[in-house]
């Protein structure tokens, strides 16, 4: 019997547990690796037996300072119970124990694990590593990354914060000339933060080299004060992670030691000689970070909120399908399916991309340690493709979801705008999806470059397919392939022809006379469109390969149906592109919405089953609708009644306007 099924329990639930085909727990197992779950659970249990982890109320109804001061406490248990509860060198098991102990919507550290100990790793020399990683990891210090200006996020190159060599006295001056220079957006940085990575266009020996990464000091480590020449603190609430303290940071001609500029891979020597990177970005590596587990982060966002929609669609009845046999089921309706269940497939398909390219981040750190860069270009290529491409789809999938929940979805008692309101930020933090899919469009320009001369680089699994011809037509039909070799091939060839024709068109605008920025901007969204394709090329092949290696049957097939799902409803959203060209016949896309409806049918018995082998707790999800008992609506009111306003029955100032307003209006129409 399902571990989910407990006595108590909404019954339409328990019912739905029931009918699933496979075991929920060899399926949590397959998702997440049998050690992986164990300690899941373990940690887990850890968190639900330290209560002072729980919030005093629901955080949706507390003020910002209360948000933060909450965060604030509950980060410093976190890192007291770390040692405790963790194996603290295993990122997955840190990412697990944060979440649940600190949420999604921000904490003092967030900035400080995410990218200033990464930019310390990957960034210091040795013996700036020596002194500063220690401290990081023993929280002797806080830092975020403070990159961002308000007149400057995207175009690095015209960042105004300036560091300026003086070789007299071997230190960096850090000065913002301009209010537009005036740092905006890092997070943490406004309150909790004492220690930054800034970036900053060096000077030394009056010439500019670019933007460069220092550590500095912002606060006074006994007072907390900013220290003189320092000017910090918060934006301001924004959209959503107002649990997290964004900050904005001035300088007013800061004098730093020359050691405080990041020194592995560019150097500037005492009497101020500048040494060169042996690549230009590799700076940017936390971004790159970031980038590659914006994936991951998208597909525990999407399985999340299906979840909340699977568990509530489940116990949610609402009209009949067949007149006179009482209301159905929410997700019995074909329509629900198909907003809810292809978010699940995306983030499956999310989570298993994802584990690539974190894998593929790390290797290339390795590399680059061992004084391989090699892999630099095509990891910032598949990794801003990816980011811009699950940010978006994510952000969408979200906002389905929450619609698929009525009017109690736009409740935050669902859940679903913490959700949002967090993931969105992905499409715009650590570069707009826009310019990242441009990035990625870069790659793939030099790619159609090399085949139409015939000179293919060296073989690459992400890109090869490229360099392939594929058939002139379509392959899809009505047969079953389990390798979908037609409908890949259908992503490839869709790749293939919009990166060439826009390779192309390039060419051509150039010898009709335009510059070659020129000519990329008129391509730009015809770019954009093949970097789409190939990721949706990558994530398809990833998804599929994984299924094969799956062994057990029962469970395999469950995957099968999420990928025929995954697949075919890819095809669907990209059928323009695939009957432009005549390559696919409108026989064939009805073919492949055949096979999503077929799918979505398949999947419905599962569906509750599935979202439980996500093994997502209730305390990760902070939703009413997503319960895992399914007790939705004595709980919707218990959560009402704890709103601030209803400490009160009649509120302190309601015979100050409202009462007054209608007594007067009564007394002049007694008159
Ligand atoms: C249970 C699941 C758990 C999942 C794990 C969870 C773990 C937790 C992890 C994350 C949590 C998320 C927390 C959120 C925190 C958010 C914090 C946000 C931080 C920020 O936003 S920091 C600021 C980010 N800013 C940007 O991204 C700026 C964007 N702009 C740029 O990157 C660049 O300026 C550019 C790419 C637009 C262009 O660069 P630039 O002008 O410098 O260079 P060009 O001359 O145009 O290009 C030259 C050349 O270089 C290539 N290039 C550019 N960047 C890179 C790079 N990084 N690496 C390699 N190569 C690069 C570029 O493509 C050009 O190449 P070619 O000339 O074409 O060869
Ligand atoms: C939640 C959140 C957290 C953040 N955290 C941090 C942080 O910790 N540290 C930090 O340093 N920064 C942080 N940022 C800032 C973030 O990295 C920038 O906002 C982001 O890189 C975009 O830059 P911008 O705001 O200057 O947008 P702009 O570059 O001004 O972009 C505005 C619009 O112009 C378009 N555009 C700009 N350039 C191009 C181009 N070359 N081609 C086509 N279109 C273009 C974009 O598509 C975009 O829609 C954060 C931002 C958010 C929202």
């Amino acid at each position: 019997m399902s571990r989910y099924i407990r006595e108590g329990d909404n019954p339409d639930l328990t019912e739905e547990r029931r009918k699933a085909s496979f075991d929920t727990e060899a399926m949590a197992e397959l998702f997440w690796g049998a050690r992986n779950l164990m300690r899941r659970r373990e940690i887990a249990n850890y968190v639900e037996q330290h209560r002072e982890f729980d919030d005093p109320q629901p955080t949706a109804f507390m003020t910002r300072e209360e948000l933060i001061e909450n965060a604030t406490r509950k980060a410093v248990l976190t890192m007291e119970h770390a040692e405790k509860a963790i194996d603290i060198t295993r990122d997955e098991e840190s990412h697990y124990f944060n979440a649940l102990t600190m949420g999604i919507d921000g904490n003092p550290f967030g900035l400080h694990l995410v990218m200033a100990i990464p930019t310390i790793m990957n960034n210091a020399d040795e013996g700036q590593q020596d002194e500063w990683l220690p401290k990081a990891l023993n929280r002797e210090f806080i830092a975020t990354y403070a990159q961002t200006e308000m007149g400057h996020g995207t175009n690095l190159k015209k960042l105004e914060t300036t560091a300026t060599y003086d070789p007299k006295t071997q230190e960096f001056i850090l000065h913002s000339p301009t209010i537009t220079s005036t740092k905006w957006w890092p997070g943490n940085l406004g309150k909790s933060s004492n220690y930054s990575v800034v970036m900053a266009q060096l000077y030394s020996q009056g010439k500019c080299y670019g933007a460069h990464p220092f550590f500095v000091q912002l606060r006074d480590l006994r007072t907390h004060k900013p220290l003189p020449g320092i000017t910090v603190g918060d934006i301001g609430p924004k959209f959503g992670i107002n649990t997290n303290d964004n900050g904005f940071l001035r300088f007013d001609q800061v004098r730093i030691p020359r050691r405080s500029m990041f020194m592995k891979h560019a150097k500037i020597l005492p009497d101020g000689t500048y040494v060169p990177p042996s690549h230009s970005k590799l700076n940017y590596s936390a971004m790159v970070y970031v980038r590659a587990a914006v994936v991951s982060l998208m597909a525990s966002h999407l399985l999340a909120c299906s979840t909340i929609a699977v568990r509530y669609s489940c116990i949610r009845r609402q009209g009949e399908i067949t007149p006179g046999t009482g209301e159905v089921k929410v997700l019995d309706y074909q329509t629900q399916q198909y907003r809810i269940f292809p978010q699940i497939a995306r983030g499956v398909a999310f989570r298993l991309s994802g584990n690539y390219i974190i894998q593929l981040y790390r290797q290339t750190m390795t590399d680059i340690k061992n004084g391989d860069i090699s892999a630099v270009p095509d990891l910032h290529a598949i990794s801003c493709g990816l980011k811009a491409v699950t940010s978006y789809q994510g952000a969408l999938g979200l906002e389905q979801c929450r619609m698929a929940c009525g009017g109690h979805g736009y409740l935050q008692a669902s859940g679903f705008p913490l959700q949002y309101t967090v993931a969105i930020g992905a499409c715009t933090y650590e570069g707009e999806n826009m310019v990242m899919l441009l990035q990625t469009a870069r790659h793939l320009i030099k790619m159609a470059k090399a085949i139409r001369s015939g000179r293919p680089p060296k073989p690459n699994k992400v890109i090869d397919y490229l360099f392939k011809k594929g058939p002139t037509k379509c392959l899809i039909d009505q047969t079953y392939d389990p390798n979908y070799q037609s409908v890949l091939e259908a992503f490839e060839h869709l790749s293939r022809r919009v990166t060439l024709e826009v390779y192309d068109r390039l060419v051509q605008l150039q010898q009709q006379g335009r510059s070659y920025e020129l000519a990329w901007n008129e391509c730009a969204v015809d770019l954009c469109k093949a970097t789409r394709a190939h990721v949706r090329t990558f994530l398809a092949k990833t998804f599929v390969e994984e299924v094969n290696k799956i062994a057990d049957i029962s469970l395999k097939s469950v995957f099968q149906d999420l990928l025929q799902l995954y697949l075919f409803y890819e095809v669907t959203e990209c059928a323009a592109g695939l009957l432009e060209d005549g390559f696919m016949s409108g026989q064939q896309l009805t073919y492949a919405k055949k096979n999503v409806y077929d799918a979505l049918a398949k999947i419905r018995p599962n569906a509750a089953a599935i979202v439980d082998s996500f093994d997502i707790s209730d305390r990760e999800l902070q939703s009413v609708l997503g319960r895992r008992d399914g007790n939705v609506y004595e709980n919707l009111l218990k959560w009402a009644q704890m709103s601030p306003l209803n400490k009160h029955d009649v509120l302190p100032f309601h015979h100050k306007y409202l009462g007054k307003m209608m007594d007067e209006a009564r007394q002049k129409s007694k008159l």
